[in-house]
């Protein structure tokens, strides 16, 4: 039987039997590894649907449908650039996710979910300062630095036209103060569905000032 929160998000995401099929796989796998990895905090584990897949299938739906680059930073276990993909695979088939992550375990555990659920993934196990310029339409991190700092990372990778899209906790708006003293932008900021007092920022047009 599927539990509601699995319908729930099969129902908000208006997504197929194949993507829910796949998003069970990546959960088996992720509590297989998180033991020995530490990919998500234990404590998240039984909320796998309602917190992680929710909090990254938004992020999802707040990308434009032709976007074909879409870089994920600190991807970790996959959060949200795993859920990306597999949605993508449905909704926006053509479209190459890159997940960036310097640690090695996690790498191979993002390759290894990439190889056994056959998706449109790059894996880079490298630093963001190391890679080469990857002309993104989107790029996204979750839980990796604050404003400035992802401002930073993200300027070298960022076709002019593509968005910058981060999820962040409740002293949002002191990050957003800090960001604007160095950089100018645009941006519009979402009540993030998995949590009121946090909100998705959506940033467009980032130039240092
Ligand atoms: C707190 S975790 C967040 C993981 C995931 N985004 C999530 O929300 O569950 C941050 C991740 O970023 C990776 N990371 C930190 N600095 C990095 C860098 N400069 N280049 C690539 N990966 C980095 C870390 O190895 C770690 O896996």
């Amino acid at each position: 039987m599927t539990a509601p929160e699995t319908e729930e998000f099969a129902e908000r995401f208006d997504v197929s039997r194949e993507t829910l099929d796949k998003l069970f796989a990546y959960e088996a796998l992720l509590k297989k590894w998180n033991p020995a990895i530490n990919l998500v905090a234990k404590s998240t584990l039984e909320d796998m649907w309602s917190r992680h897949f929710l909090d990254s299938a938004q992020i999802f739906a707040m990308a434009p449908e032709d976007a074909r680059i879409w870089a994920d930073f600190g991807a970790g276990g996959g959060f949200p650039g795993l859920v990306i993909a597999i949605l993508s695979a449905e909704k926006a088939p053509e479209r190459q996710v890159i997940l960036v992550e310097s640690d090695l375990r996690k790498s191979a555990f993002l390759s290894t979910v990439t190889r056994e659920l056959s998706l449109n993934i790059r894996v880079l196990a490298q630093r963001i300062e190391e890679i080469a310029p990857l002309k993104a339409d989107v790029v996204s991190a979750r839980a990796l630095a604050n404003l400035p700092k992802l401002l930073e990372f993200t300027a070298r990778h960022l076709k002019p036209s593509g968005i910058a899209i981060f999820p962040k906790g409740a002293r949002w708006q002191e990050e957003l103060a800090q960001a604007k003293e160095s950089w100018s932008f645009d941006y519009e900021a979402i009540e993030s569905l998995s949590d009121p007092n946090s909100v998705v920022l959506k940033i467009h047009g980032a130039e240092r000032v």
